[in-house]
């Protein structure tokens, strides 16, 4: 059987109405691709403690993670991701790549620009205006 992992990712937008989009790094899994920041939920976590933690760990920024966004189940070759986005405030300090190769604000309208891990589509349709 497929390992299943919790993954919550953060919806952070800006005063000027862009959100934070991260690329993944060549040496990490699901490489190369784009996504919203975060990871893997631990047991005893709230998906809102995890969240707040991955992007501490991640953009070395504080946020405040909120409501559920999207929730979205796919099965990649080698695992099954339940991948939960929250809209998130930022609260203190710039996000920072530390563990990914680049981050980038992007208005609504050009997210789909971008090449996201195949997990984040429905989230990122949710976010982008039909027309
Ligand atoms: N953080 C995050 N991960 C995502 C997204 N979409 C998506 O498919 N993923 C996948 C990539 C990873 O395999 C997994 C999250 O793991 P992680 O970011 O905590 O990375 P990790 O180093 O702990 O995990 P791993 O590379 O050891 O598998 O979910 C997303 O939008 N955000």
């Amino acid at each position: 059987m497929k390992k299943q992992v919790k993954v919550v990712a953060a919806i952070i937008e800006n005063e000027k109405n862009e959100i934070l989009c991260a690329l993944r790094a060549p040496d990490m899994s699901i490489p190369n691709m784009w996504e919203f920041p975060g990871g893997k939920v631990k047991t005893e976590e709230s998906l809102q403690e995890a969240l707040e933690r991955e992007i501490e760990e991640e953009l070395g920024c504080t946020i405040q993670a909120g409501d559920v966004f999207n929730r979205n189940v796919h099965e990649y070759d080698a695992f099954i991701i339940e991948l939960i986005a929250l809209k998130a405030t930022l609260q203190a300090g710039t996000p920072e790549p530390k563990e990914h190769a680049r981050l980038i604000w992007l208005k609504r309208e050009n997210l789909n620009s971008l090449i996201w891990a195949p997990a984040d589509i429905p989230a990122v349709e949710e976010l982008t205006p039909s027309r």
